[in-house]
């Protein structure tokens, strides 16, 4: 395997391996994306498998904020820094890192620390050679160059009541936020930016998904299709899907 390091710390090493299947998930804040993914990858019995072994890995788009400035980290302690604006992400590493997944090549992937924000100084995902890739995160369908890099692209459409009740506890228990801030930083920057920059997305999507993680039956069609690609049969975009919401 051949490494070369990227500016973020990335190592990235050819390993000549398999293209994978890779799948966006997009879709608002607290919507749902991640628990999708952890719902797919343990219905496809690859929650608990080594990183190594599995078939089906995903990466979050948060590993690819950019690194904040002293001045932005201090806006960001008081809630005032847009972590819902395209600028906020690195187009360029977002892009690079796909592509070096679609060419088989042993990827490590940097992990986001929500409380710091900033990337993790001591831990790091590496993403082997898989089956299917899941890449979930509020703006993925948003770079164009990004967006065609997907077989397949999902959205997970929650309404954006359920989406405050759930990001509200969450910032606070998980991600080291009081209620103000939670509360000023989805009226001042969240909202608008999914209002912006994320919904408008929603039209790329070859599946849209309602009610997330509670749609069964959305997850179910979902999985049966991976499992097809997974054993072999051919992996045309929209072969089965066609542009149909999952209602
Ligand atoms: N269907 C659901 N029912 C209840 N709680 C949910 C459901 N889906 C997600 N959650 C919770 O909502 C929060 C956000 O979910 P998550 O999957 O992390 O969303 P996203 O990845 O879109 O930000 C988490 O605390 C999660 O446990
Ligand atoms: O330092 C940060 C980085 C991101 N955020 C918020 O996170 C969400 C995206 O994550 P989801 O899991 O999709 O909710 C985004 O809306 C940012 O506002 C943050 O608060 N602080």
């Amino acid at each position: 395997m051949s490494d070369c390091r990227l500016s973020n710390g990335k190592i990235n090493g050819s390993e000549g391996g398999k293209t994978p299947f890779l799948i966006g998930v997009a879709g608002g804040t607290a919507s749902g994306k991640s628990t999708v993914c952890k719902r797919i990858m343990e219905k496809l019995g690859q929650a608990e498998i080594d990183n190594r072994q599995r078939q089906v890995v995903c990466i979050s788009q948060d590993s690819f904020y950019r690194e904040l400035t002293p001045s932005e980290i201090a806006k960001a302690e008081k809630g005032q820094f847009n972590f819902d604006h395209p600028d906020a992400f690195n187009e360029k590493l977002i892009k690079d890192a796909l592509m070096d997944i679609l060419a088989g090549k042993i990827v490590q992937i940097p992990i986001y620390d929500y409380k710091n924000h900033a990337l993790k100084k001591d831990e790091i995902l590496t993403i082997y050679p898989a089956d299917v890739v899941l890449f979930e995160g509020i703006l993925v369908f948003y770079f164009p160059e990004v967006r065609k890099l997907f077989h397949m692209k999902l959205f997970v459409d929650t309404d954006s009541d359920t989406r405050l009740a759930r990001r509200v506890p969450r910032d606070i228990k998980e991600r080291g936020r009081d209620l103000d801030q939670v509360l000023n930083q989805y009226m001042n920057f969240v909202k608008p930016a999914f209002e912006e920059f994320c919904f408008p997305t929603k039209k790329f999507a070859d599946v849209i998904i309602p009610r997330g993680a509670d749609n069964h039956v959305a997850i179910d069609l979902i999985v049966h299709h991976i499992k097809d690609i997974l054993h072999g049969k051919p992996k045309k975009d929209n072969e089965f899907w066609g542009n149909l919401p999952l209602h």
